[in-house]
């Protein structure tokens, strides 16, 4: 058994986000939006399933704070809907939305939990999405009009902003491999939305400060740390690009204002390039306060030509996997924040990390055993990498509770509270007192 004492200020948390959880999908004056219309769409989400009830938090919140208080976390990290905003995107505003998400974040902060606020969490209005979606600038202006709305309804009470949540996810996940919404397969449509979300990122943190808003903005990237099958430079190199595509592709443009050439050339040979126009890169590089980081699991990549436009394949090595098969292997957070120090020592937050556990009630209990030990395999290494002396300033556990996992629907569970959909009881799991207990003493105590 070992302790893991963590600093005093270590920030404690969990997330979720909008169209996950908040159901009432047609109250409060909501838009349509482009998760509404995929979800719809046969054959896209898992049994058919939507976001229209999901958790039905939207009526449930002070339910769910009361929870959060239970835990014992002081930070919540949550995300705007644009469509109960701006219902058609770019239109008239929403009273009834900002109304609610005041009335939210009141209660947060009453329960003294800081507000950790996601500005997009891929619930584009649909509006903009049949205009062209992120790849028209109308969309981005869009966005950065929903972005100062937001900024100055909140400012004072929220004070911790994400602009954007896995952009790689948006980009890529929903516009080359069409397995989320919008459901494009194209690589010059995807490299148009990683531009294009890019710009309204820089653009929104350009108002940020010229608004005076207080608090720290920064973005959200999801991390694919792999390492390379072999020693062969073709098998390292299938490695840097499927690295590279979830974090150098989005952060160099922030960080250094131009995007990693070796990708740009490997696009460019399947005749794809980047619509940058006449200052772009440096609105893009506009500097931030701090990241979030996403992490899950690693990979060991090997070259295949055949393998989709990277052409680099993840090698299935036989590791314990989660119920939605991704391999548990916790080294691969220290590596990767390692890796992120090209960067500078910049403040980071993990904004999400956690095991799909599918465990069900049995006589009312959920022993969720191994997402107890994903947990503490994780949590220790970011004790690890918290003591090599990198900014690592806290931790949100995904998820607060059982959600809409996208295109699985409501088949995987993520929380750390079982949610029963049909009547919508909150339990919470065995996971939930042991984070409780981490959370309560600041340090973690291994098992073994
Ligand atoms: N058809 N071709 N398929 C090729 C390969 O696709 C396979 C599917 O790929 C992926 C890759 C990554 C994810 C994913 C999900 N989360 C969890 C969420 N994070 C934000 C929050 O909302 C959580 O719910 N993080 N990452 C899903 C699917």
């Amino acid at each position: 058994m070992t302790i893991f004492q963590f600093p005093q200020d270590f920030r404690w948390g969990t997330a979720t986000a909008s169209y996950q959880i908040e159901g009432a999908a047609q109250e409060g004056g909501r838009g349509v939006s482009i998760w509404d219309t995929f979800a719809r769409t046969p054959g896209k989400v898992f049994n058919g399933d939507n976001g229209d009830v999901a958790c039905d938090s939207y009526h449930r919140y002070e339910e769910d704070i009361e929870l959060m208080k239970k835990l014992g976390i002081n930070t919540y990290r949550f995300s705007i809907a644009w469509p109960r905003i701006i219902p058609d995107g770019d239109g008239e505003i929403n009273r009834e939305g900002l109304d609610f998400y005041h009335r939210f974040v009141d209660k947060l902060l009453e329960a003294g939990i800081e507000p950790f606020c996601t500005l997009y969490h891929w619930d584009l209005p649909q509006v903009l999405e049949d205009d062209g979606g992120w790849g028209n600038r109308r969309t981005v202006d869009a966005f950065v009009k929903y972005a100062e709305v937001i900024f100055k309804e909140f400012t004072g009470k929220i004070k911790f902003w994400l602009t954007f949540n896995e952009p790689w996810c948006i980009a890529f996940l929903s516009n080359l491999l069409g397995v989320h919404a919008p459901g494009n397969k194209d690589l010059q449509t995807s490299l148009n939305v990683a531009h294009g979300l890019l710009v309204a990122h820089g653009k929104a943190v350009q108002s940020f400060r010229r608004l005076g808003i207080t608090g720290q903005i920064g973005i959200a990237p999801n991390v694919c740390w792999a390492e390379p099958y072999s020693k062969s430079p073709e098998d390292q190199a299938a490695c840097d690009r499927s690295i590279a595509l979830n974090t150098d592709w989005f952060l160099d443009p922030i960080y250094k204002g131009t995007y990693p050439q070796f990708m740009v050339d490997w696009f460019a040979q399947a005749g794809a390039t980047v619509p940058i126009q006449e200052g772009d890169m440096e609105i893009i590089s506009q500097p931030i306060d701090l990241l979030g980081i996403n992490y899950y699991t690693m990979g060991i990549n090997r070259f295949n030509p055949e393998a989709g436009a990277l052409q680099s394949e993840e090698v299935d090595m036989g590791l314990t996997k989660t119920d939605i098969g991704w391999p548990i292997e916790s080294r691969g957070l220290y590596e990767f924040m390692h890796y992120l120090q090209k960067y500078g020592n910049v403040d980071v937050y993990i904004t999400e990390n956690g095991a799909c556990i599918n465990d069900d009630l049995d006589n009312g209990k959920i022993n969720d055993d191994r997402r107890i030990s994903y947990y503490e395999q994780h949590l220790a290494q970011i004790h690890r990498i918290i003591n090599d002396g990198i900014n690592l300033k806290g931790y949100m556990a995904w998820s607060l509770m059982d959600n809409f996992e996208w295109a699985e629907g409501y088949r995987m569970r993520f929380g750390l509270v079982h949610v029963d959909y049909r009547s919508l009881v909150r339990t919470p799991k065995e996971s939930f007192y042991w984070y409780q207990n981490v959370i309560k003493n600041n340090w973690l105590e291994t098992r073994n």
